[in-house]
């Protein structure tokens, strides 16, 4: 069930049309469906069923709002989180730091040391210097660290270069075949407990083959670690199951498909087993809302000019990647436009040729499926400020993030006195 539909002619969120909030709130604005996340959550946790205890780790880099992470923390979610930032969200938005599981290549001694203290249910290793370094800061701190390492099972998994995270050349993880020397390392330091391994190949997967490939492998790897002694209760794995952007197009594999795979995969590894979805949880839960500044021709087709921009939303430019794009009022008429934002580069192009409703300056536009890698990614480029975040709950709303203001941001800038005094 799609929670941003048309009723009498305009587009609602819920029980809220969506008109209502940009002439409160102004536009651009990003808009969310507590329905949506309460009704992704619960398909993934009955998709999961007969699997005992998992722990599902939401992924917070998707969407770090506190509202969100609330919502999600309600509904029994834990965290996978990749920085200190990342921790104090999760935990101020309710997430006891027992569902808390700490990935990332570059995990500082502050934030193992952070993490350590608030007593996170598991550091993701990525190389044996992290290992060696979260040895000593644990021991320093009098505890052990809850290990697990994330192990790189070099599958191509069918997605956008950019974010695909488990081929050999990524930076992610250890080489499969080093993970025993490695898990040989770690029992060896004082400030370790092992526990389990972990592993995440990418994101926006359309295919449930990579996966599988990639779960046989840890099965295979968790098998040896046991025959040499290694105590594996927990398995990581990860996230990356993608959401239809583009309702044409196939849709990825459900979760019900994803479900009954990793049951069949995992029947006989006797472990916890922890997953880290993002984009499945937010992904279909957010739109932006936008309004047409101006139409300008163009050589091919007319240039649809939104107040929204690659600053607000970059994965079209980023990524390439492709938002549906609807009128909030629909006439009924499409056209073929490009639809593009104000900044100062031609990247800033949200869509090109696109066959879509038809709309003049002054109508609002919702791009679809903005809820995941959306507002988390935005900056305030061309000095414009941060998009406020609302929340919809059937028929009320609030605004969980205002508009950042650029005067906050001047305010927050530092003159050195030398250059004052040369001005
Ligand atoms: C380690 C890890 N876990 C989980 C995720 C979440 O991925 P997704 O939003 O595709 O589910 C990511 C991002 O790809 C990741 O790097
Ligand atoms: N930011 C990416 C996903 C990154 C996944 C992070 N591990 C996107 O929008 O598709």
């Amino acid at each position: 069930m799609d929670h941003f539909q048309l009723r009498n002619g305009e587009l609602y969120c819920e029980d809220v049309p969506l008109a209502e909030i940009a002439e409160a709130v102004e536009t651009p604005a990003y808009i969310y469906s507590t329905a949506t996340l309460v009704r992704h959550v619960e398909v993934l946790q009955s998709a999961l069923h007969g699997i005992p205890n998992p722990l599902i780790a939401y992924a917070v880099k998707a969407n770090p709002n506190a509202a969100v992470l609330a919502t999600l923390a309600q509904l029994g979610l834990g965290a996978d989180v990749v920085s200190g930032g990342e921790i104090q969200r999760s935990l101020a938005a309710g997430i006891p730091a027992e569902k808390i599981v700490f990935s990332g290549v570059g995990k500082t001694e502050a934030e193992m040391r952070y993490a350590l203290e608030v007593g996170v249910f598991q550091f993701n290793l990525e190389s044996l210097d992290e290992a060696d370094t979260l040895s000593s800061v644990a021991t320093s701190t009098g505890v052990r660290a809850p290990v697990a390492f994330r192990v790189n099972p070099d599958v191509a998994a069918d997605t956008h270069a950019k974010i695909t995270t488990g081929v050999a050349e990524s930076k992610f993880g250890i080489a499969i075949d080093d993970a025993p020397a490695a898990y040989a390392h770690a029992s060896a330091l004082p400030g370790l407990s092992i526990q389990g391994v972990a592993v995440h190949i990418g994101s926006q997967l359309t295919n449930l083959a990579p996966l599988e490939q990639a779960f046989t492998k840890v099965g295979e790897l968790i098998a040896k670690l046991r025959s040499e002694g290694r105590d594996i209760r927990v398995a990581d794995l990860g996230g990356g199951l993608g959401v239809p952007y583009n309702p044409d197009l196939p849709h990825p594999p459900s979760p019900e498909d994803y479900g009954e795979m990793v049951r069949r995969i995992t029947r006989d590894w006797d472990v916890r087993l922890l997953f880290e979805p993002g984009r499945l949880i937010v992904g279909n839960a957010g739109v932006l809302l936008s309004r047409v500044v101006r139409v300008k021709p163009g050589a091919a087709h007319p240039f649809v000019i939104v107040d929204a921009a690659m600053n607000d939303l970059m994965r079209p430019a980023l990524y390439d990647a492709w938002h549906k794009i609807d009128a909030v009022r629909p006439t009924g008429e499409q056209w073929t436009a490009n639809v593009v934002g104000p900044v100062c580069e031609t990247g800033d192009t949200f869509a090109t040729a696109r066959k879509m409703d038809r709309t003049s300056a002054g109508d609002l536009v919702a791009f679809k499926t903005a809820g995941a890698y959306a507002a988390a990614m935005s900056s305030t480029y061309n000095s414009r400020p941060l998009t406020p975040e609302v929340l919809v709950d059937g028929s009320s709303w609030a605004i969980i993030r205002p508009r950042v203001g650029i005067e906050s941001l001047i305010a927050a800038d530092r003159i050195p006195d030398w250059l004052k005094a040369t001005a």
